[in-house]
């Protein structure tokens, strides 16, 4: 496979609230431990493609978010050996019908629908590792229809790269290709149909994409 192609991706391992202000935002506790959810593949979209309100969702949010790109098979990776197995980097949209959400929480019930129906994760295109040589030092951004709603350093996420692999890989074995999603700073809220989104990481590399 080439690692480049984003959409031929296995799995979406994406982390919940490992950013403080994010928890705080929707009155969530701030994890001892990095939360873990999936997203299923047929989330994925490219540019050009509509985000697709899911059916009955009246609280649809946009989460922006650093992604890294698994390069080697990782099983049981210590933190030290963890960056060797990235191949790179993207950014993606974890959106979130966060009606479904409450609702699940309410329940004790999984997240699933809410993270993972059609088109919920927008992603833009694929930076090699060796252009971003420190993933906790560049900036996230996110705008809606050119207003500025989510704009943060990665070095405020709770659980750094190397730590999330670590921790992931002692449970669920990454595969070439797989993306995992690090979680949103704040300033996540509503979006509407014929929203535009556009967000990125400051002066590397930015996506927009429409709701419908
Ligand atoms: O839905 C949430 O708040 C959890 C999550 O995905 C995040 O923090 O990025
Ligand atoms: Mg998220």
């Amino acid at each position: 496979m080439s690692i480049s192609n984003l959409r031929l991706a296995k799995k979406i391992v994406c982390i919940g609230r490992n950013y403080v202000d994010h928890a705080k935002e929707l009155g969530n506790a701030v994890p001892g431990k990095p939360i873990l959810f999936m997203k299923a593949s047929t989330a994925l979209i490219s540019e050009g493609e509509p985000i697709v309100t899911p059916p009955g969702c009246t609280n649809l949010h946009q989460e922006v978010e650093l992604a890294v790109v698994i390069g080697k098979l990782a099983k049981n990776i210590q933190k030290s050996e963890a960056m060797k197995y990235v191949a790179g980097y993207t950014v993606a949209l974890d959106m979130t019908a966060r009606d479904f959400q409450d609702e699940a929480k309410k329940a004790g019930c999984p997240w699933f629908l809410a993270k993972s129906f059609d088109a919920s994760c927008p992603i833009a295109s694929f930076i090699p590792a060796d252009q971003i040589p420190n993933p906790h030092d560049v900036e996230l951004f996110c705008k809606i229809n050119g207003v500025d709603k989510q704009r943060a350093r990665t070095d405020l996420m709770i659980f750094d790269v190397p730590s999330i692999i670590e921790f992931t890989t002692k449970f669920v074995t990454l595969e070439p290709g797989d993306l995992l999603l690090t979680g949103t700073p704040a300033g996540v809220c509503k979006v509407n149909p014929g929203d535009e989104i556009e967000f990125g990481i400051t002066d590397k590399i930015s996506a927009k994409f429409n709701v419908k």
